[in-house]
């Protein structure tokens, strides 16, 4: 069963299409690393899929258009990790977590059950900020927000969750920690759908991954299939080192290519 769909998908803004005509299936099970330069369109994919902008196409979840979809629905379908980690209020971070519950929860006043208080320690546990419950969320430093709003999309237990670049800002221990996280998840049965500019993290922990550029997906596949050198200078006008190392696929980008695309210069 796919857990997404999208197909003739495109996306206008400022005048310019910058998503075109994509076409797309994450199965259960899946982490796809969406990766590609800046300005490809990932976040613009994203965010046209949560139904916050305008696009064009078809977009299904679970097998039903999202277009049928209320928004409590489509939020207990997907959660979403946004690019941006501003959090507005200062509020306790266990609240900020809590929120990832609104979807399963009924309208109206009320206190958490004990299972979703079991699920926002566990999301807290999991991001590593249990013991940062008590502090106001605008007084962390930059990568422990981004390690609440984690555990916030986390606490919404969605079967896909879609992450904007989730590793951006945390140390290499968090760095490897969210991936292992997301790597759990896709191996209990759950998807993760992330953008990544990390290509080291990347290739070693996604089960998949999208390249983009310009709007459209120019390769679709295996880390080592869709990784290669050719393919690294052609997008984003690198070369790189690649290795082995415990079983897995190392990258180390190195410098840029002699000849730069001249869209990069
Ligand atoms: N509100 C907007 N109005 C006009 N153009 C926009 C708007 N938002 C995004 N764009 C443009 O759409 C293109 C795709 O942006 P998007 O944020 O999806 O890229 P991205 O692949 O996520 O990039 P990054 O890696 O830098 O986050 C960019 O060229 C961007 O300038």
């Amino acid at each position: 069963m796919s857990l997404l769909n999208l197909s003739g998908l495109s996306v206008s803004l400022g005048g310019a299409e910058v998503v075109k005509d994509l076409a797309l299936e994450i199965a259960a099970g899946e982490f796809v690393g969406l990766i590609g330069p800046n300005g490809a369109g990932k976040s613009t994919l994203l965010r046209a899929v949560l139904g916050s902008i305008r696009c064009e196409g078809e977009i299904s979840m679970d097998g039903r258009r999202a277009a049928d979809l209320s928004v409590g629905e489509r939020a207990r379908r997907i959660a979403y990790l946004p690019q941006d980690r501003e959090i507005a209020w200062p509020v306790a971070v266990e609240r900020v977590v809590a929120l990832g519950r609104m979807p399963h929860r009924r309208p109206g006043p009320g206190d958490l059950t004990v299972a979703d208080r079991t699920v926002v320690r566990q999301a807290m546990e999991a991001a590593d900020v249990a013991h940062l419950e008590k502090r106001r969320a605008t007084d962390l430093s930059g990568g422990e927000r981004a390690r609440v709003l984690i555990a916030r999309a986390l606490a919404q237990c969605a079967p896909l969750l879609m992450a904007d670049e989730p590793t951006a800002g945390l140390d290499p221990a968090h760095q490897i920690a969210c991936m292992r996280v997301f790597a759990d998840l896709a191996a209990n049965g759950s998807s993760v759908l992330a953008c990544l500019h990390d290509l080291g993290l990347a290739a070693r922990w996604c089960t998949r991954i999208i390249l983009m550029a310009r709007g459209r997906i120019v390769a679709d596949g295996a880390p080592r299939d869709v990784l290669t050198a050719d393919r690294l200078a052609e997008v984003y006008g690198i070369r790189a080192h690649f290795g082995e190392a415990e079983g897995g696929m190392v990258i180390q980008p190195l410098d840029l290519v002699e000849d730069v695309p001249a869209r990069l210069r």
